[in-house]
């Protein structure tokens, strides 16, 4: 593979004859943005940049660099790194509130056939040092992939996954308690969780961790996909934990996980809580769902005047056991590759480009949170929103006896 040097020279492209065939790669590039870099003239670049990621106070989003101690452990470990800057414009009353975000997104460590107690240590030994990485930035609040600690086995529906399962205060939230106290950072642990007091259930948890190394709370996923090889409700049911906001030390965040983001009302109910960012902790692969992936944040981003923050892990993982998911396709033993492509999306509908859509990677973005606000001034959209009709519409339609408000052409019936 070609150091991170060679790759920065070359536009984030493979040396000649090296990463061409490295599987989920776009011809030879480690994202739409640096092929498109790497292809266009700078003009012209400059111009589809705008048009794909928009303006962030009238001008491209700016880069900021990082202290070597970063940049050097992505070199040592070979994972992207990218950091970014979201402003505000300056207000009368209100101080700047920048604060640094990071997203981690990674692939698996061992093989989905080593033993689980190996599995999950490795992978802590993986994300490690890119959670240093962030704390040598001095990364305020991070978030981790959707069930980090684990493959993401439940393609199968093989009920032996569930061993993965850890309580709250298990063995994932444990170390990253230790490293939020070292770097006096908020972590977001996204686990398979066991329910311990509630008959050993099992959920799709995220764990809030206070940057004093504290459990600040926890919520579930609320939307539960039954789609594709998604057969996640063999193994959890839909949450029971509604749409918490938490407010740390940094800002009011919350936590939409994965097939949540298709549910513009699920990221509406965070918004109304207060949350000045929401992240999208995923795991989903490009056959499904890749189209979807930078429209969906970057609305809610823009119809909720909050920041999005989405990850999505990377790699293909594959299973000892083939199987189908009644789709009609042949039996097969991988859910196919996850995309990476973690990125960032502001209120102003400006967003980053996207880490790498197969190495594993850490985006940082600086986000001065007075944006929401200001962006709630300009476009209103909750003052417009008129909620009162909607609250009326759901619950007529909650009702057995709702019928549809459907006006039928009269001619229609004529012609009959
Ligand atoms: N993990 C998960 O909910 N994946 C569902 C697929 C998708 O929403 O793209």
């Amino acid at each position: 593979m070609g150091s991170h040097q060679e790759r920065e020279e070359n536009g984030g492209a493979a040396a000649e004859g090296q990463e061409i065939s490295a599987p989920g790669s776009i011809h030879g590039f480690e994202s739409l943005h640096r092929l498109l870099e790497a292809n266009l003239k700078p003009p012209i670049f400059q111009e589809v940049s705008r048009l794909l990621l928009g303006l962030n106070s009238w001008s491209p989003l700016q880069r900021i660099s990082l202290p070597m101690a970063a940049t050097t452990l992505s070199e040592a470990y070979n994972f992207d790194l990218q950091a970014f800057c979201f402003h505000a414009d300056a207000e009368y009353l209100r101080e700047p509130q920048i604060v640094r975000v990071g997203l981690i997104q990674n692939s698996i460590a061992l093989p989905t056939t080593a033993h689980i107690a190996d599995q999950k240590n490795a992978l802590m030994q993986k994300v490690k040092p890119m959670i240093d990485a962030a704390g040598a930035s001095d990364v305020n609040i991070l978030c981790l992939q959707e069930a980090w600690m684990m493959p993401f086995a439940f393609c199968t529906r093989e009920k032996k996954w569930c061993e993965f399962a850890e309580p709250v205060n298990g063995e994932s939230t444990q170390f990253l308690q230790k490293l939020a106290r070292k770097y006096n950072m908020v972590i977001v642990n996204p686990i398979l969780e066991r329910d311990v007091n509630h008959g050993e259930t099992i959920w799709n948890t995220a764990i809030v961790i206070g940057n004093h190394g504290n459990i600040i709370g926890i919520h579930r996923k609320n939307h539960i996909p039954r789609v594709g090889d998604f057969n996640e409700s063999t193994y959890y049911m839909e949450g029971n934990t509604g749409h918490p906001v938490f407010e740390t030390a940094y800002g009011k965040i919350a936590i939409n996980i994965c097939y949540g983001r298709h549910h513009p009302l699920n990221w509406l109910a965070f918004g109304l809580n207060g949350a000045e960012i929401v992240f999208n902790p995923s795991a989903t692969v490009g056959e499904l769902s890749e189209p979807m992936w930078p429209i969906e944040a970057r609305n809610a981003a823009i119809a909720n005047s909050y920041f999005v923050g989405s990850i999505n892990r990377v790699g293909t993982e594959i299973f000892p056991n083939a199987f189908t998911s009644g789709d009609g396709k042949p039996e097969h033993s991988d859910f196919g590759h996850f995309y990476g492509s973690s990125h960032f999306s502001a209120p102003d509908a400006s967003c980053t480009p996207s880490l790498s859509r197969y190495r594993d990677g850490l985006m940082v973005s600086d986000m001065d949170l007075n944006l929401c606000r200001q962006l709630k001034d300009k476009w209103g959209f909750r003052m417009t929103a008129r909620y009162e009709l909607y609250a009326e519409m759901l619950s007529k339609y909650l009702k057995p006896d709702f019928t549809p408000q459907v006006i039928v052409d009269p001619m229609l019936q004529k012609r009959k």
